[in-house]
């Protein structure tokens, strides 16, 4: 298997082959991900929802991020390891974004990092590019906005976001993005995107026309069900394969039909006489 790096990404676009990306926050995980030949493994802030049980993703913190990044790290060897800046990370100054993007780098173990938004981070992400650190954007749902936009809701149904959409994509490719995730985008809207733009597009919930797409991993092998979104598929029944295992597993202990002879370890009895 091939060892996917930005180069993949760039070829990609010029070749028209789709690129995957699937969200992982952990070694066991990153190990089954590895296998698959998806070229690329994203460390999402979405681990505050699927991992941590968070409401939203703005209590992850670049701690969180760095511990998770890192145990992907050990167990994914093929696949580009891109790890999400959490919130509040690149907002405070260009020194602060550089920095800790370096950590997600350095500690985290991660190839590149993600960020979100598009004018308004323009100068982040070029700085971050100028150390050598590449950036992947992110636009359209910024899960980060959420209480700015008023909710997750997908965005460029309107005037005012389909323009703001066409200059944030023009930004964060001028800053020098790799390649650019476009959540929760009208498929016409993403479409038109993606042939302006000459960085690969990756699209979640943003139709087939995008040069890749990502999904969170629990959402496509149906393990998390705290809400489904319209652009999830289940491409397999984990979380109910884990339940009825959890269930085995209970009624074997109740019933003492686990552990059997084979799950024991045996020494010399002798050993035991007058004890
Ligand atoms: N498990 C999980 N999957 C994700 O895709 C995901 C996360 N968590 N956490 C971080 C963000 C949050 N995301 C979300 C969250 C909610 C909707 C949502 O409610 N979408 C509605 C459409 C809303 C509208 O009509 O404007 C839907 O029906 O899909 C979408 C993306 C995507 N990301
Ligand atoms: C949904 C993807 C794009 C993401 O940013 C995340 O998982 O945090
Ligand atoms: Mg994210």
């Amino acid at each position: 298997m091939k060892k996917a790096t930005v180069r993949t990404f760039k070829e990609a676009k010029e070749t028209g082959e789709k690129l995957t990306m699937i969200t992982c926050y952990d070694y066991s995980t990153a190990k089954l991900v590895d296998k698959s030949g998806i070229d690329s493994i994203l460390i999402g802030d979405s681990l505050g929802m699927t991992m941590l049980g968070y409401e939203d993703t703005l209590s992850v913190t670049l701690e969180d991020m760095i511990h998770h990044s890192s145990a992907v790290a050990r167990g994914a060897k093929h696949p580009l390891i891109i790890c999400d800046m959490p919130f509040l990370t690149y907002s405070t100054g260009i020194r602060d974004s550089v920095m800790n993007a370096g950590r997600l780098i350095s500690e985290g173990h991660a190839h590149a990092v993600k960020l979100e938004g598009g004018t308004e981070v323009k100068d982040v992400i070029k700085a971050i590019v100028d150390a050598k650190i590449p950036v992947c954007a992110h636009i359209g749902l910024t899960p980060q906005s959420v209480n700015a936009f008023g909710g997750f809701r997908v965005q460029g149904k309107d005037e005012a976001t389909v323009a703001k959409l066409f200059a944030d994509a023009k930004a964060v490719e001028e800053a020098g993005a790799f390649a650019v995730v476009l959540e929760c985008v009208p498929a016409a809207l993403a479409k038109k995107l993606t042939e302006m733009l000459s960085i690969p597009t990756i699209g979640i919930g943003a139709g087939v026309d995008c040069d890749g797409q990502v999904l969170v991993y629990q959402d496509m092998l149906g393990m998390f069900d705290d809400f489904v979104p319209k652009f999830v598929h289940q491409f397999a029944h984990i979380g109910e394969a884990m339940v009825q295992g959890f269930k085995d597993y209970n009624d074997a202990v109740k019933d003492g039909s686990f552990p059997t002879k084979e799950h024991e370890f045996t020494m010399d009895e002798r050993l035991l006489e007058d004890k």
